[in-house]
Order: structure tokens, then C-alpha cells, then sequence
């Protein structure tokens, strides 16, 4: 319920429509309330009187009162379903908004899968409820007590059978929204795996397909379908059965009011009128029991989603933001006895990490897989955050630097190239969008892309499909690249970026990198010597901790772990021996 208070304030600018709908809402429920009394009246006087025009004048009144009930009706279903909509379509741009502001370990922590359910199915669940809560929650009980007192002053002598039926009926559904409330939770939950499942076999599918892993992908799919939909069963039986439940009480109810218009009590009868009155307000009660109480199942639905949206929206970014005047970064950087770890139970994966590298300088970074070389780089633009020492950038520490303005001096080129659907132009300007031709140019030339380009006959508007399926490997590499040199950044991260990249190409890469960009700190995640034979300085990683810091010739004399690399990759080729 907590959660649902806190998306209140989501409401606010669509007040006037939250308040019209249940006004409406009340004005439909009165006519509707009236029907049976306005009938009982033509029974009971006009046609037990013979009162021709007393039936008319009260046949009128019945018509304009279920007019005026069409009129209600007709605006709270206008206005509760705008008021819904909105309301969704706000808590969604505001979840994305947050999302894109994630920080890694909180997207790491909650999963891709949960995130997509939260934009989804969530928030169209408490568009739901929202909704009916608005068309139907205040009909309901209004119907209900509206019933409840009609019968009281009309029908004093049936009203004992109301008290009877009416806990019972309560009962039952508080039991039942209770439970479903239970195992909606758990669908939602099982909605999450199923997405990540989803996720992971569609971004995967190509290994999917090269290991001849259908049928396994199939079987896991199928696995966490059927987990959905046992849980799903179970919520909506829960839901079903209530009906039938409140009918058979009301049935119960009916029989017995006519027993009493078969044997009257204390000598007097009831009249016919009250007694079809009676029946047609137990009805109304049904209906209005019914209806609550599935407004009741949905926001039992909407509570898990509700709570989850809050989690997600009540994440705060904590980052200090800039304290300081933001000058333009010149890309000198230190590192002082920096450690991280990911999961904070105090396994570091960076090890007191100290170096320094000023503007300009381009630095290698080598070490064994998993030695902790991407994180250290991820460091850089804090895409996560130290937990020990610090991370001086032009002096300052960086977490005194605001977000955006780091961010916006660095250019990074992941190991896995990701490329968004669009043309290759949006994709190199991604980062810079004044960027002209002549530096989209430049760039796409000295990260080896344009002789690819001019052969597109589109050239820079060819369109990329999603996760640009439709471009090989190396030509994703290099337009990932060109789309980091397009922004000119005063350090730029190349973390095994040319991996994928043919020798000849990096070679006129790395030309590039030293001739254009001289006033670029860069740091070169490599696992080959001979990417990073030229820099000015080395760093070598082993188990996270910084093993060798120098040259290449500094560290064939001084660092034993840069000495078994290079002699296994002089063995096996990868290193020219000059
Ligand atoms: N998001 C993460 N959550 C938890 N542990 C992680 C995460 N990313 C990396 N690790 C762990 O941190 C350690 C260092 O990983 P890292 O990716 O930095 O190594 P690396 O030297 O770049 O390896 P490679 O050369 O294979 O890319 C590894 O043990 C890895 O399992």
C-alpha cells in the first residue's frame, strides 16, 4: 500500500479527471439505486391501485434516471481511462529515466529481465488498477451501502438477512484477494525470469544456433513458460472462484426472503413489491460485491508491481555532483592505492592500484584474462566507483567531477562493440551531435572505416540493423571507434578495441592514434604485446594488483609476468621480433 501512496502524487496533473470519473461514477450509481424503488412504487400503488397515470409519470422518471445513468457511465469510463493512461505513461518515461540513470552495480543487481518487466507488465498492471478504481471501486460501495440503507428504510423486515449474508460475503473475499495477492507476486517474479530468458536466447541466438543448442534453449524457455503459467492458473482460479462463491451465498439469501413471502412472520405479510425490491438490491449488493472485490484482485496485482516500480524509482544515483568549476579535463590522470571490488564482501578484484599518466601520454594495459584490466579502465568515467583510494583527474578527484562533464571528456571503445539501430552517421555522431562531415570523416579515416563506407551505397545514411547484425565484426569495431574519435575526448579508452581489427589496419589505427590525437591521454587495453609496443608507458596487471610499470624494453628487464607474455607470444607469433 506504501508503494501505491508514493505513485500518488503521479495523479496530481490529471486531478480534474480523478475527480470527475467517481463524481460521475456516484451520479450513474444513484440512478441506478433508484430503479428498483421507482419499480416497487409502480407495483405496489399504480398497478395494485389501477393508477394508469402513476405508472406513466414513475415509467418517465425510470427512463430519464437511466438516461442520466448512461450520461455518468459514459463520462467515468472517458475520464478514468485518461486519467489512467496518463498517469501509466508518466510512472513509464520517469522508470526509464531512471533506468538510464543506473548505476552499473544497481543494473548489475536488479537484472535486465526485471527491468523490462518493470516498463511493461508492471506498469500496465497498475494502469489497470488504476482504472477499474476509478470506474469501479466507487461504485461498488456506493451500489453496496446505498442498497444496504434502501433496504433498511424500505424492507425493515428482510434487513436481518442482510446482516447474515453480508459478513459472509466480506469474509470470502477478503480470504481470496489475500491469496491472489500472494501468487501475483510470484507471477510477476516468474514474468522477470521469463524476460531475462527471452533476453538472453534472442542477444545470444547466433551461439545459440553455432552450438546446436534449439532444443536446449527450448527446453529452458519451456521450463520457465510453464513455472509462468502454473503460477498464472493459480492467481486466476483464485480470482474465478470468488463468483461463484458470492452467487451461491446470494442464491441462499433469495431463497430464504421467499420463504418469508410464503410463510409471513408475526401475522404480517410482505409485500410483493418489497419482496422483488429486496431480491433485485441483493442482486445489486452481488454486483456491487463482485465488482469491488475485482477491483480488490487488481490492486492485490498492482500492490507487487507498485512495490517494485518503487524500488526501482526510489534508487538514488548517490554521486557527489560537481563541487568544483568544471574546466575543460586536459587528461592528466593518477590513480592512488585505488581497490574495487563487485559484489563488496571484500574479494577485490583491483588491488591498491597507483600509477600516473599525463595528457597525452598513450599507456598499455596488459595482463592475463580476468586480471582486472576492463575494470580498471571502467573506473575512469566511474561507471563504477572506488571503494578505497582515489582517482585524480587533472588533480582533481574525480568524484568531486561532475558525471557528465567526465563522461563527456572521455571516449570509450568497449571490447564488444555496440552499435543502435539507425544509420551509420547517427551511430558516429551518437557522441557528438554538431559533428560535421569533416570530422565524421576524419575520424571513419583514421579508425580504418571509410574505405568500407565509400563502398556502401548509402556511405555514412547505410542503416544499421538492431545491434548492427547487418556489419562484420571488424567493421563494428572500427565504426565504434570512429565513433569515439568523432568527440575529440582528452582521454580515450581503447579496451581491446581492435581485436577484431585485420593487422594491416591497426598498424594505420595506431599511426592514427599517435599523429592525430597528440594531446589525447589514451589507455590501450591489449592482450597483444605488439598492439602496444609504442606507448609510453605499460601497465601490467596480474590477479588485480599492478605488477610492472614502464616501457616495453623497462619491462623485459624488470617485470617476470611481462616476460612470460611476451615469450609466449613471441613462441606463438603474435609478437615481430625486431
Ligand atoms: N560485473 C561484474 N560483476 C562481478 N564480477 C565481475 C564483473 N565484471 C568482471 N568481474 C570479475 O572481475 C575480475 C576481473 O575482470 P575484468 O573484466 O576486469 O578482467 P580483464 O583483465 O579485463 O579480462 P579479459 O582480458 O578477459 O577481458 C574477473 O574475475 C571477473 O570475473
Amino acid at each position: 500500500m506504501k508503494s501505491i501512496k508514493k505513485l500518488l502524487p503521479y495523479a496530481t496533473p490529471y486531478k480534474l479527471f480523478v475527480i470527475l470519473a467517481p463524481l460521475l461514477m456516484a451520479l450513474e450509481v444513484t440512478m441506478d439505486l433508484l430503479q428498483p424503488l421507482l419499480l416497487q412504487k409502480i407495483i405496489d400503488y399504480g398497478i395494485a391501485e389501477n393508477d394508469t397515470t402513476y405508472v406513466i409519470q414513475m415509467g418517465t422518471f425510470m427512463i430519464i434516471a437511466a438516461i442520466i445513468g448512461l450520461i455518468g457511465g459514459i463520462g467515468c469510463t472517458i475520464f478514468s481511462t485518461k486519467s489512467a493512461i496518463n498517469i501509466a505513461t508518466d510512472i513509464r518515461r520517469d522508470l526509464f529515466y531512471k533506468i538510464e540513470h543506473l548505476s552499473s552495480e544497481n543494473r548489475d543487481r536488479i537484472g535486465t529481465g526485471k527491468l523490462i518487466t518493470n516498463v511493461t507488465s508492471d506498469i500496465n498492471s497498475v494502469q489497470q488498477a488504476v482504472m477499474m478504481t476509478l470506474r469501479v471501486f466507487v461504485r461498488g460501495p456506493l451500489l453496496f451501502i446505498g442498497s444496504v440503507m434502501i433496504v433498511f428504510f424500505q424492507a425493515r423486515e428482510l434487513f436481518p438477512i442482510l446482516v447474515i449474508i453480508i459478513p459472509i460475503l466480506l469474509f470470502v473475499i477478503i480470504l481470496l484477494s489475500r491469496k491472489a495477492g500472494i501468487w501475483f507476486k510470484r507471477v510477476q517474479e516468474a514474468l522477470d525470469q521469463l524476460n531475462s530468458k527471452l533476453q538472453e536466447s534472442i542477444a545470444g541466438i547466433r551461439v545459440v544456433k553455432a552450438f546446436v543448442r534449439k532444443e536446449y534453449e527450448i527446453n529452458l524457455f519451456h521450463k520457465v513458460n510453464v513455472a509462468l503459467t502454473n503460477k498464472t492458473k493459480v492467481a486466476e482460479q483464485i480470482i474465478t472462484i470468488l463468483m461463484p462463491v458470492l452467487l451461491f451465498v446470494i442464491n441462499i439469501g433469495m431463497a430464504v426472503t421467499l420463504l418469508f413471502g410464503v410463510f409471513p412472520i408475526g401475522g404480517s405479510t410482505i409485500q410483493v413489491g418489497v419482496i422483488l425490491a429486496f431480491i433485485n438490491y441483493l442482486n445489486i449488493i452481488l454486483m456491487a460485491l463482485t465488482s469491488s472485490s475485482m477491483v480488490l484482485m487488481q490492486l492485490m496485482r498492482a500492490l507487487p508491481s507498485a512495490d517494485r516500480i518503487q524500488e526501482v524509482l526510489e534508487i538514488s544515483t548517490d554521486r557527489v555532483e560537481s563541487t568544483i568549476d568544471e574546466m575543460p579535463i586536459k587528461g592528466d590522470v593518477e590513480f592512488r592505492n585505488v581497490s574495487f571490488s563487485y559484489n563488496k564482501n571484500g574479494e577485490y578484484v583491483l588491488n591498491s592500484i597507483s600509477f600516473s599518466a599525463s595528457h597525452g601520454e598513450k599507456i598499455g594495459i596488459i595482463g592475463a584474462t580476468g586480471s582486472g584490466k576492463t575494470t580498471l579502465v571502467k573506473l575512469f568515467p566511474r561507471l563504477y566507483d572506488v571503494d578505497h583510494g582515489e582517482i585524480l583527474i587533472d588533480g582533481q578527484n574525480s568524484k568531486n567531477i561532475s558525471l557528465k562533464h567526465i563522461r563527456g571528456s572521455i571516449g570509450f571503445v568497449t571490447q564488444k562493440p555496440f552499435l543502435f539501430s539507425g544509420s551509420i552517421k547517427s551511430n558516429l555522431t551518437y557522441g557528438k551531435k554538431d559533428a560535421s562531415e569533416t570530422e565524421m570523416q576524419l575520424a571513419s579515416k583514421n579508425a580504418c572505416a571509410e574505405e568500407f563506407i565509400q563502398k556502401l551505397d548509402a556511405r555514412y545514411e547505410h542503416p544499421l540493423t538492431q545491434e548492427a547484425t547487418n556489419l562484420s565484426g571488424g567493421q563494428k569495431q572500427r565504426l565504434s571507434l570512429a565513433r569515439a574519435f568523432v568527440r575529440k575526448p582528452s582521454i580515450l579508452i581503447l579496451d581491446d578495441a581492435t581485436s577484431a581489427v585485420d593487422a594491416r589496419s591497426e598498424a594505420i589505427i595506431l599511426d592514427a592514434l599517435k599523429s592525430s590525437y597528440p594531446k589525447t591521454t589514451i589507455f590501450m587495453v591489449s592482450s597483444k604485446i605488439s598492439s602496444i609496443l609504442d606507448v609510453d608507458k605499460i601497465l601490467v596487471m596480474e590477479e588485480g594488483s599492478l605488477v610492472g610499470v614502464g616501457t616495453h624494453d623497462e619491462l623485459l628487464e624488470t617485470c617476470t609476468v611481462y616476460q612470460e607474455i611476451y615469450q609466449t607470444q613471441v613462441q606463438t607469433g603474435g609478437v615481430m621480433v625486431e
